[in-house]
């Protein structure tokens, strides 16, 4: 081992003891179960649902809670006690509602506390006291353990206990105590947090999300084509921009732009008045805690057009510019007989309905008027410039990643791109051509690449985070085309439908997830892969369980606008030192709903995989670096101190 290295670790661990208790410490931690991994997908910006999942931990509070008090608790009593845990400022607030008088509530407040203390013995059974310390609510790090840590078995310390009760309560502090205990439970039943993708689009609160995750003790993400779309826009893409304003209008929540991005919308609605007029095919899809007025919808439906139109003329270039996207089927601006309205698509002609074209010169339907020319830039210009949007995207870079292999598992959104026979998609790009884990490593050098230069907008990686949102070898997106355009403007619903790739029937099969898991340089016996992308149609039987167990699908269901092809709200995934379980979740009503009626989304679990024997910390990412770090401080106990 290199002495500087050596010297350099000295410094730290001075003395043989501070060596040799480290050393006692990390193997005492990696012999500890390993920590519950959650994973979830498809967020789609519906926070409310989203952080009852994380509240919950898909399950884990309540079956801790029964586990601890069904022998002594009515159903009811549970009910309560979990929607405290989930809620807690809520809760004590109908608590106190409910209580006539001080005394009452002070007897609660006592239960309650003691209560709570013992599910968090139970839910931190598995953890260092470190790591519990670190959970535990600061201001009151000291008493907790006091509480928490009572040996005394001859009740000698009985009432020093008891007058700890006795004063957090007469100075006031049982709320926040309380509160505070509430979200340590929630913080120890779920160890790490994956979001399998696509945080953002369709729904109201993306950035709410991403605050929350941004405050979650760990977590990593691995990004979803709807998110590609963000980063690409922050990163300068002109054509991504154009896609998440138009979605934003197509779902009406133009305010996550305006208000919540701050992002001066003025002049596109500038110009939308100016061309557009009322149109059905571009009404916004109504939310029903939306109030729009008739004039605001009006409004919208002008920029929704406006930006539609921008995002059409936009992609021509790129496809034109890079013939190896192989999208020129995609020109679709360029094959409108716009006398007679209609179209041509693989051979066929279309009559055009809803038509919007007042800004397209048929000579070159590519060009921008000056307007939409400036409109675009401005919005560039704020959207680069917007403080919030700049903080949720650098925490997308460095928290996010196209794929991940983490504790023997394959993380991805989307697919890995194969052909019919089941060998890894070619694509070319410039004089190179790349497949399976390539391609995917070259995807997000040019992501990461735009990100870093958002002043290029024409080039190549620039280009790229639009095709790794819409092209066909994309690993996010896994479709051969994304027929935007048709839904738009073509009544026959057979040209709507998006090929899929291969992917998406072969992944039935173990033997071509045993070669992806292999093309990843992983274990194909001990790995699964973890999908997120397409909702699962439990109505019509389909299971998101494939290969064998090889593969999980996860998508999450939580996008309302599609909870009614899948049948249930979706999935969520744990795994804990015993193993893999599926969760199936019903919809979320309301928060509301949970404190009131004690309704909580039931959860239907379905194992995955059960480890034969408990899993350890020592066989996991983390307890990797552990090992590591042990080897190199047995090395320097023997270089320096047992000379
Ligand atoms: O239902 P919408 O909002 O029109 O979006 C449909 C588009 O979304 C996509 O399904 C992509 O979004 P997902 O990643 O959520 O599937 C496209 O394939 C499709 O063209
Ligand atoms: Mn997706």
């Amino acid at each position: 081992m290199d002495a500087q290295f050596l010297d350099l670790l000295a410094q730290k661990y001075n003395t043989e003891e501070k060596v040799v208790t480290e050393i006692i410490n990390l193997e005492a931690i990696s012999n500890l179960p390993k920590g519950t991994e959650h994973f979830v997908s498809d967020l789609h910006g519906e926070f409310q649902a989203f952080q009852h999942v994380l509240r919950n931990g898909s399950g884990t509070v309540k079956e801790k809670i029964k586990a601890l008090f069904r022998e002594v608790w009515t159903d009811h009593e549970i009910n309560d006690f979990t929607a405290l845990v989930y809620y807690p400022e809520e809760k004590i607030q109908l608590v106190k509602g409910d209580l006539c008088n001080k005394q009452a509530l002070n007897r609660w407040y006592r239960q309650t506390i003691e209560q709570m203390l013992k599910l968090i013995t139970y839910a931190s059974s598995k953890y260092t006291r470190s790591k519990l310390r670190k959970a535990l609510p600061e201001q009151f790090v000291y008493i907790v353990e006091e509480l928490l840590y009572k040996t005394d078995s001859t009740n000698n310390k009985d009432p020093y206990y008891e007058e700890i009760y006795r004063q957090i309560i007469s100075l006031g502090q049982a709320d926040k105590l309380i509160i505070g205990l509430a979200y340590t439970t929630q913080r120890l039943v779920v160890d790490h947090l994956h979001v399998v993708g696509d945080i953002y689009d369709r729904g109201p609160a993306p950035d709410k999300i991403m605050d929350t995750l941004i405050n979650y003790h760990s977590v990593d993400i691995q990004w979803g084509n709807h998110d590609v779309l963000w980063i690409g826009a922050y990163a300068g893409s002109l054509v991504c921009l154009a896609n998440i304003i138009r979605i934003c209008a197509r779902y009406n929540n133009l305010d996550i732009i305006e208000d919540v991005y701050g992002i001066n919308l003025r002049p596109l609605l500038n110009l939308a008045e100016k061309y557009y007029d009322d149109n059905p095919g571009f009404r916004p899809k109504l939310q029903t805690d939306h109030n729009s007025s008739e004039q605001e919808i009006l409004q919208i439906t002008k920029i929704h057009q406006a930006i539609a139109m921008i995002q059409f003329k936009l992609e021509i270039p790129i496809i034109k510019r890079r013939p190896y996207f192989n999208m020129s089927e995609r020109l679709l601006l360029e094959q409108i007989d716009y006398d007679k309205t209609e179209i041509k698509i693989g051979g066929k002609t279309y009559p055009l309905e809803n038509t919007c074209f007042a800004t397209v010169n048929p000579q070159q339907p590519e060009k921008l008027l000056e307007e939409e020319q400036q409109v675009m830039e401005k919005l560039l210009f704020s959207v680069q410039h917007s403080e919030k949007l700049a903080r949720h995207m650098n925490f997308f870079m460095k928290k996010g990643s196209l794929y991940l292999k983490y504790n023997g598992n394959l993380l991805f959104h989307g697919c890995i791109p194969l052909d019919e026979e089941g060998n890894m998609e070619e694509m070319q790009i410039e004089d190179k051509t790349y497949s399976g884990r390539k391609l995917l490593d070259v995807f997000e050098y040019y992501l990461r690449y735009a990100f870093a230069h958002p002043e290029e907008t024409d080039d190549l990686a620039t280009d790229m985070v639009w095709y790794i949102w819409t092209g066909e070898c994309s690993s996010l997106f896994g479709k051969r085309e994304m027929t935007t355009f048709e839904r738009y403007f073509i009544q026959d619903k057979e040209t709507y439908k998006e090929r899929k790739n291969p992917y998406y029937h072969l992944r039935e099969n173990e033997e071509i997830c045993r070669k992806i898991l292999l093309e990843f340089d992983m274990n194909p016996d001990h790995g699964h892969i973890i999908n997120g992308h397409t909702p699962v149609k439990e109505i019509r039987g389909e299971n998101p369980v494939k290969a064998n167990g090889k593969m999980v699908v996860i998508d999450g269901g939580f996008s309302k606008a599609y909870q009614s092809t899948t049948g249930i709200a979706g999935y969520t995934l744990l795994y804990n030192s015993f193993g893999m379980q599926l969760v199936a979740h019903q919809k979320f009503n309301s928060k509301e709903d949970v404190l009131c009626n004690g309704t909580d989304v039931l959860s239907v679990k379905r194992l995955v995989d059960k480890e034969l024997e408990r899993k350890l910390v020592r066989e996991t990412n983390v307890g990797e670096k552990l090992l590591q770090k042990i080897s190199n401080l047995k090395n320097l106990l023997e270089y320096r101190y047992m000379k």
